[in-house]
Protein backbone atom coordinates (compact mmCIF):
# COMPACT_ATOMS: atom_id res chain seq x y z
CA UNK A 1 0.00 0.00 0.00
CA UNK A 2 1.43 3.43 -0.85
CA UNK A 3 1.91 6.27 1.65
CA UNK A 4 -1.11 8.34 0.62
CA UNK A 5 -3.41 5.30 0.69
CA UNK A 6 -2.18 4.37 4.20
CA UNK A 7 -2.66 7.99 5.33
CA UNK A 8 -6.16 8.04 3.82
CA UNK A 9 -7.10 4.84 5.68
CA UNK A 10 -5.84 6.29 9.00
CA UNK A 11 -7.68 9.57 8.39
CA UNK A 12 -10.96 7.77 7.53
CA UNK A 13 -10.70 5.93 10.88
CA UNK A 14 -9.77 9.07 12.87
CA UNK A 15 -12.55 11.26 11.44
CA UNK A 16 -14.96 9.41 13.74
CA UNK A 17 -12.55 9.10 16.69
CA UNK A 18 -12.59 11.02 19.98
CA UNK A 19 -11.53 14.64 19.33
CA UNK A 20 -9.65 14.51 22.64
CA UNK A 21 -7.18 12.04 21.19
CA UNK A 22 -7.07 12.85 17.48
CA UNK A 23 -6.23 15.98 15.48
CA UNK A 24 -8.22 14.64 12.49
CA UNK A 25 -11.28 14.14 14.74
CA UNK A 26 -10.82 17.73 15.99
CA UNK A 27 -10.83 18.99 12.40
CA UNK A 28 -14.00 16.95 11.71
CA UNK A 29 -15.66 18.47 14.79
CA UNK A 30 -14.64 21.99 13.70
CA UNK A 31 -16.22 21.35 10.28
CA UNK A 32 -15.58 21.70 6.56
CA UNK A 33 -15.00 25.49 6.52
CA UNK A 34 -12.13 25.08 9.02
CA UNK A 35 -10.69 22.22 6.94
CA UNK A 36 -10.93 24.44 3.84
CA UNK A 37 -9.15 27.28 5.64
CA UNK A 38 -6.38 24.95 6.84
CA UNK A 39 -5.91 23.64 3.29
CA UNK A 40 -5.66 27.20 1.97
CA UNK A 41 -3.15 28.18 4.69
CA UNK A 42 -0.98 25.17 3.92
CA UNK A 43 -1.11 25.99 0.19
CA UNK A 44 0.10 29.53 0.92
CA UNK A 45 2.82 28.24 3.28
CA UNK A 46 3.96 25.82 0.57
CA UNK A 47 4.19 28.67 -1.94
CA UNK A 48 6.18 30.81 0.52
CA UNK A 49 8.53 27.90 1.19
CA UNK A 50 9.02 27.38 -2.56
CA UNK A 51 9.77 31.05 -3.14
CA UNK A 52 11.90 31.86 -0.13
CA UNK A 53 12.36 28.86 2.16
CA UNK A 54 14.81 26.01 2.34
CA UNK A 55 14.34 22.66 0.63
CA UNK A 56 13.49 21.23 4.08
CA UNK A 57 10.80 23.92 4.59
CA UNK A 58 9.27 23.03 1.22
CA UNK A 59 9.20 19.30 1.97
CA UNK A 60 7.54 19.96 5.36
CA UNK A 61 4.92 22.35 3.97
CA UNK A 62 4.17 20.06 1.00
CA UNK A 63 3.58 17.21 3.48
CA UNK A 64 1.19 19.42 5.53
CA UNK A 65 -0.59 20.36 2.28
CA UNK A 66 -1.07 16.74 1.21
CA UNK A 67 -2.24 15.83 4.72
CA UNK A 68 -4.89 18.56 4.76
CA UNK A 69 -5.99 17.74 1.18
CA UNK A 70 -6.40 14.08 2.21
CA UNK A 71 -8.45 15.15 5.27
CA UNK A 72 -10.76 17.27 3.10
CA UNK A 73 -11.26 14.53 0.50
CA UNK A 74 -12.05 12.01 3.27
CA UNK A 75 -14.50 14.43 4.91
CA UNK A 76 -16.25 14.83 1.52
CA UNK A 77 -16.28 11.04 0.95
CA UNK A 78 -14.10 11.30 -2.18
CA UNK A 79 -11.62 8.39 -2.34
CA UNK A 80 -8.02 9.33 -3.17
CA UNK A 81 -8.24 6.59 -5.82
CA UNK A 82 -10.80 8.69 -7.69
CA UNK A 83 -8.35 11.62 -7.85
CA UNK A 84 -5.56 9.25 -8.96
CA UNK A 85 -7.89 7.84 -11.66
CA UNK A 86 -8.49 11.39 -12.94
CA UNK A 87 -4.70 11.95 -13.10
CA UNK A 88 -4.35 8.60 -14.89
CA UNK A 89 -6.99 9.69 -17.40
CA UNK A 90 -4.99 12.84 -18.14
CA UNK A 91 -1.72 10.95 -18.47
CA UNK A 92 -2.05 10.32 -22.19
CA UNK A 93 -3.03 13.89 -23.06
CA UNK A 94 -0.88 16.99 -23.11
CA UNK A 95 -1.50 19.67 -20.48
CA UNK A 96 -2.30 22.08 -23.31
CA UNK A 97 -5.10 19.79 -24.60
CA UNK A 98 -6.49 19.56 -21.06
CA UNK A 99 -6.37 23.36 -20.75
CA UNK A 100 -8.17 23.78 -24.11
CA UNK A 101 -10.90 21.28 -23.13
CA UNK A 102 -11.58 23.27 -19.95
CA UNK A 103 -12.05 26.55 -21.76
CA UNK A 104 -14.62 25.10 -24.22
N1 LIG B 1 0.36 13.54 8.63
C1 LIG B 1 -0.20 14.13 9.57
C2 LIG B 1 -0.04 15.54 9.76
N2 LIG B 1 0.63 16.47 9.05
C3 LIG B 1 0.40 17.64 9.67
N3 LIG B 1 -0.40 17.47 10.76
C4 LIG B 1 -0.87 18.48 11.68
O1 LIG B 1 -1.43 19.56 10.93
C5 LIG B 1 -1.24 20.77 11.63
C6 LIG B 1 -0.75 21.80 10.63
O2 LIG B 1 0.06 22.70 11.19
P1 LIG B 1 -0.43 24.13 11.70
O3 LIG B 1 0.76 24.77 12.32
O4 LIG B 1 -1.15 24.87 10.62
O5 LIG B 1 -1.53 23.70 12.74
P2 LIG B 1 -1.87 24.17 14.19
O6 LIG B 1 -1.78 25.63 14.29
O7 LIG B 1 -1.10 23.33 15.15
O8 LIG B 1 -3.35 23.65 14.17
P3 LIG B 1 -4.76 24.35 14.23
O9 LIG B 1 -5.14 24.35 15.68
O10 LIG B 1 -4.70 25.69 13.57
O11 LIG B 1 -5.65 23.39 13.44
C7 LIG B 1 -0.28 20.49 12.77
O12 LIG B 1 -0.99 20.48 13.98
C8 LIG B 1 0.26 19.11 12.45
O13 LIG B 1 0.52 18.32 13.57
C9 LIG B 1 -0.71 16.17 10.84
N4 LIG B 1 -1.49 15.47 11.72
C10 LIG B 1 -1.63 14.13 11.51
N5 LIG B 1 -1.02 13.46 10.47
C11 LIG B 1 -1.28 12.01 10.23
O14 LIG B 1 -2.61 11.74 10.58
C12 LIG B 1 -2.64 10.61 11.44
C13 LIG B 1 -3.81 10.73 12.38
O15 LIG B 1 -3.59 11.81 13.29
P4 LIG B 1 -4.54 11.93 14.57
O16 LIG B 1 -5.89 12.23 14.07
O17 LIG B 1 -3.95 13.07 15.40
O18 LIG B 1 -4.47 10.61 15.28
C14 LIG B 1 -1.28 10.61 12.15
O19 LIG B 1 -0.95 9.32 12.53
C15 LIG B 1 -0.37 11.10 11.04
O20 LIG B 1 -0.03 9.99 10.22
Amino acid sequence: MDTLTRLETTIQQRLVADPGSSYVAQLHARGLPVMARKLGEEAVETIVAALSGTREDLVGEAADLLFHLTVMLAEKGVPMGEVMAELDRREGTSGLEEKASRSE
